[in-house]
């Protein structure tokens, strides 16, 4: 079996990839590439589980970095295991060696994503490994980040340690498909969230929605929030709904709430600005209420001026601030407009049993300008899943339609 899915064997120049290389690193890095036959054995597959298990507790808190986490393995038992915490603190690697002292010598350390092989805001985890005296590395998945991709492993080989790649691959980059994706795109993965009715109204004809579905829908979407770096919302969202978009439990990650508003036209008391257990921005246009924006900075909410005010250039800004997810979770005009504009790349549909009519009751997705079926946005790698009374669709844009 060939296991060396090296992306620097795939293009000898990927610090800038293009639309002609990125598919090459997606089939490294395991995406796109038809189903493989699994590799290693099942103790390798749950020690690379119980990796993924330690890198999900600093969820929602690693961006830019990856969520990663590592097992050391010495004689069929662990002893050590670490995961990567926060950007600037040390690797998963690291803390796994840590804990295992001189056990590590000989043993054989499982880790989620490639071990990194440059001097970034920590040293190279690959040569702690061979200074450790491992004798054997089982990665989850390749780096895609253009300063790795491949050299960890390379490095690791040439110093005559084993490496085997591709352990629960897909589960690995399931975890980091935002990272994966900030890296390729330049841009955070945007996912859209809508909750909708049977017959496909997120609310009545009187702009009443609370609530479409049930309570344990509502806990998943807190979940998810903790899981992502910003939650975006435009004015009319603060308008009508007033929402808080926190995630309500204590411990979890609080992302960033975003409000696009181009004229700040906004109300004065909004539970937004009236909630200071979570950061709030507002993206706004040069020079727009310059009133408005004295209160909101009074309250403690951030606010930012762009030249112009667009999903796409929302999007830029957040991923030069570091952000790998960002949650549209938007009325229907501004998520037809970040469709269009490609700022979304994954859809979460919550669908509740339930029929209100009315046919001017809001909808999840504006005017795309379509006009026959055949322009329909068709998403691929489509799951779902009950959740309460409710159901839960998840689907991807294709790349060709919605890639930046
Ligand atoms: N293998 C691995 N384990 C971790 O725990 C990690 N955080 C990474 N991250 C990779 O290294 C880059 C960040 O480096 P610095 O934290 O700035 O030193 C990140 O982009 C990943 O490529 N890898
Ligand atoms: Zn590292």
């Amino acid at each position: 079996m060939d296991n060396s899915p090296v992306v620097a064997q795939a293009d000898a120049s990927l610090a800038n990839y293009t639309q002609e290389n990125i598919h090459l690193v997606e089939s490294a890095v395991g995406l796109n590439s038809p189903p493989k036959e699994k590799i290693g054995s099942d103790f390798d597959s749950r020690m690379m589980l119980r990796c993924l298990e330690l890198a999900r507790r600093a969820l929602g808190r690693t961006s830019p970095n990856p969520l990663v986490g590592a097992v050391i393995v010495k004689d069929g038992e662990i002893v050590g295991e670490g995961f990567h915490p926060r950007a600037g603190e040390p690797h998963a690697e690291v803390f796994a060696l840590r804990a295992a002292g001189d056990r590590a010598r000989g043993a054989t350390i499982y880790v989620s994503l490639e071990p990194c092989n440059h001097y970034g805001r920590t040293p190279p985890c690959s040569e702690g490994l061979i200074q450790a005296g491992v004798a054997k590395v089982v990665v989850g998945m390749v780096d895609p980040n253009p300063l790795v991709a491949g050299g960890g492993i390379a490095r690791l080989r040439a110093a005559g340690i084993e490496v085997l790649v591709g352990v629960e691959e897909e589960a690995c980059h399931q975890l980091n498909e935002a990272f994966v994706h900030r890296i390729l795109y330049k841009r955070p993965l945007g996912i859209l969230k809508y909750a909708m009715t049977l017959d496909g109204k997120i609310a009545t004809t009187s702009g009443h929605s609370a609530w479409v579905t049930s309570q344990e829908a509502r806990s998943e979407v807190h979940q998810l929030r903790a899981a992502c770096d910003a939650i975006i919302v435009g004015g009319n969202t603060v308008r009508q709904d007033n929402p808080y978009l926190t995630t309500r439990q204590v411990e979890a990650h609080k992302p960033l709430r975003v409000v696009m508003s181009r004229h700040l036209n906004l109300p004065e008391n909004a539970h937004l600005w009236q909630t200071a257990d979570a950061p709030t921005l507002v993206l706004t246009e040069k020079g727009a209420n310059p009133d408005f924006q004295e209160l909101l900075l009074k309250q403690g909410v951030e606010v930012v001026e762009l030249t112009s005010l667009t999903p796409d250039k929302a999007m830029a800004y957040l991923y030069e601030r570091g952000f790998c997810s960002v949650l549209w979770e938007c009325g229907g005009t501004l998520a037809a407009s970040a469709i269009a504009q490609g700022a979304v790349q994954k859809v979460l549909a919550f669908i509740a049993p339930k029929i209100i009519g009315g046919s001017i009751a809001p909808t999840p997705v504006g005017d795309l300008g379509f006009t026959t079926m055949t322009e329909a946005l068709s998403l691929e790698r489509v799951r779902w899943r009950v959740v309460g009374s409710d159901c839960l669709v998840e689907g991807y844009f294709p790349k060709k339609a919605n890639s930046q």
